[in-house]
């Protein structure tokens, strides 16, 4: 049966999500598609509403932002029926979207969608949590928990930049011991972000040469470089250029990636945020997921 559930997260991207109801409607009695809607009603029930429906429908779509595709994700992998994801970019964020050039644009979006155009994709494991996107440990996974802090406060783009500017004051670097495909060394570390998608934080290149079906994960390493010299190193990552200062930033193509640490570590993944005691190892898993893509 071709049909379709669409798993719509109502409070992603400020509760814009809601105004692309109508036109999921509309597109979807066009193409004459058999298809339901369901609305979360708080936290991670995304997950359980995909578990117990991915045997019913051929296509599971997540309609919000990262952490909505996270959820719709995982229940999909969970249950194992070979269900295809879709995506309709609904967050504030959208970076997974960006790597499998699915426009922010709904009305776009969702021509994708009916086209059906497939792509298996890579699902990484960190510890017990998958992660479609990016993985990262040091000074973005604080400055997430600084911005957070802030928010209660001030809206915006301005409590990113206050969350950013506090965490560069308090930061310490990290001692980790690596070990990449096996290979053990001890580095001094800013942030570590190990990419299955190439983008994180709204648009930010921090892992260029990622892709999300070959096999492998890629990593920057950015060195214990200092304060002002990361500071001058930001306006490159968000275009991806950061990666020809090999002084400060390292690149590895791995599968299996182990970060080890005697201090605890934040891990950031789309933007939530877990500590991580002793060792964080990242795998990618055996099974590929089925995405509906350009
Ligand atoms: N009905 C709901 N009420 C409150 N929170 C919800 C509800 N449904 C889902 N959530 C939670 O909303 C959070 C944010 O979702 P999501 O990441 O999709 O949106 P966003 O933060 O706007 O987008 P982005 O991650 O792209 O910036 C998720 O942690 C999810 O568990």
């Amino acid at each position: 049966m071709d049909n379709i559930l669409f798993i719509i997260n109502p409070v992603a991207g400020g509760g814009r999500t809601k105004e692309i109801i109508p036109l999921i409607k509309e597109t979807m009695e066009k193409h004459e598609k058999d298809y339901q809607i369901m609305l979360t009603s708080r936290p991670k029930e995304a997950i359980n509403i995909a578990e117990d429906n991915a045997h019913k429908f051929k296509t599971v779509v997540a309609v919000g932002g990262d952490g909505t595709i996270n959820e719709v994700a995982k229940g999909l992998i969970n249950e194992n029926k070979g269900t295809s994801l879709g995506i309709i970019p609904g967050g504030t964020g959208n970076d997974l979207s960006r790597s499998l050039n699915i426009p922010s644009n709904p009305k776009e979006a969702l021509e994708i969608l009916v086209k059906g155009n497939k792509k298996n994709i890579d699902v990484g494991l960190i510890n017990d949590h998958y992660f479609l996107n990016i993985a990262s440990v040091g000074l973005d996974a604080e400055v997430v928990i600084n911005t957070e802090k802030v928010k209660k406060k001030v809206k915006g783009k301005t409590a990113y930049v206050i969350g950013l500017f506090n965490t560069l004051f308090r930061f310490r670097n990290k001692e980790v011991i690596l070990e990449i495909d096996g290979k053990t060394c001890k580095k001094d570390i800013m942030l570590i972000a190990v990419g299955n998608g190439k983008y994180y934080g709204g648009g930010m290149k921090v892992v260029p040469m990622a892709s999300v079906d070959d096999g492998h994960f890629h990593m920057c390493l950015i060195k214990n470089v200092g304060k002002l010299k990361i500071l001058f190193l930001f306006p490159s990552i968000f275009r991806g250029k950061h990666t020809k200062y090999k002084k400060y930033v390292e690149v590895h193509k791995a599968k299996n990636i182990k970060i080890k640490t005697e201090k605890e570590l934040y891990l950031n993944l789309d933007g939530e945020v877990f500590p991580i005691k002793n060792e964080a190892f990242f795998t990618i898993v055996d099974y590929k997921l089925n995405i509906i893509c350009d």
